[in-house]
């Protein structure tokens, strides 16, 4: 496949322009992408206005919206925080490491008959570099785990999306839910927005939806949950 020249993007900025000139094709090469996302060395002065921590949870802020062909966020993730176990709804994702740490492990889609995921592999991703997954590979979790750093990725999602599934470690019973942006372009977004996008059709006792997937304790079929006790509405 025809591979624009790989060149090191020198900002964010840099970074951001190849990246919309990548997506300019419908035909993307998985490593060009890959390769220049690592090659940007991460300078927290370029990222720091789109990186918002939230206490509890790890935060997705949007950075770009690559010309409706992919999205690129900054996902900010406090001391012990992680996802559950999800899908990426047949998009293609890319994840560099712009600070820290992160502990990605890989789950084989789950079986009819068996209850519990399988897992395939574990990998600790360092600083600058750059990790990709797609349905085909498998589901994964990703964790901070580290009890006194925080980490900072930046994802690229293409095409981008807005719901994926949530697996449920034990039963590997799934569940739809949607996924929203603590910040966009460096603003916080504001609740009216989050209230908007509630998914009212679906019988969840956890009506509205934040900006994670998050790990749920075992009795917990919603695959979400929010602190924000706003965000945490009750059906009965
Ligand atoms: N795919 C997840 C982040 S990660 O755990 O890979 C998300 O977009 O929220
Ligand atoms: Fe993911």
């Amino acid at each position: 496949m025809e591979q624009t020249e790989v060149m090191k993007p020198e900002t964010l900025d840099d970074l951001i322009k190849v990246l919309h000139k990548i997506f300019e094709s419908d035909n993307i090469n998985v490593e060009e992408v890959q390769n220049i996302m690592e090659a940007y060395d991460s300078n927290p002065q370029e990222w720091m206005k789109f990186a918002k921590f939230d206490q509890f949870r790890y935060t997705r802020n949007l950075v770009d919206e690559g010309n409706g062909k992919f999205n690129l966020m900054i996902l900010c993730w406090g001391e012990g925080h992680g996802s559950s176990i999800h899908d990426h709804t047949d998009s293609h994702c890319f994840m560099k490491l712009l600070q820290g740490q992160l502990k990605e492990t890989l789950f084989e889609w789950p079986d009819k008959k068996t209850c519990n995921m399988v897992q395939k592999s574990q990998r600790i991703l360092q600083t600058n570099q750059c990790a990709y997954i797609n349905d085909s590979f498998g589901l994964h979790r990703v964790e901070n785990a580290s009890h006194t750093e925080c980490s900072a990725s930046l994802h690229l999602y293409s095409p981008p999306f807005k719901t994926c599934q949530t697996f449920d470690q034990r039963t590997g019973h799934k569940n739809t839910v949607k996924m929203t942006f603590w910040s966009k372009f460096g603003e916080r977004t504001p609740f009216v927005r989050l209230l908007s996008e509630i998914d009212q059709t679906q019988n969840h006792r956890c009506i509205a939806y934040h900006s994670h997937i998050i790990t749920c304790s075992s009795d917990c079929n919603f695959g979400l949950l929010s602190v924000n006790t706003l965000d945490i509405i009750s059906n009965r």
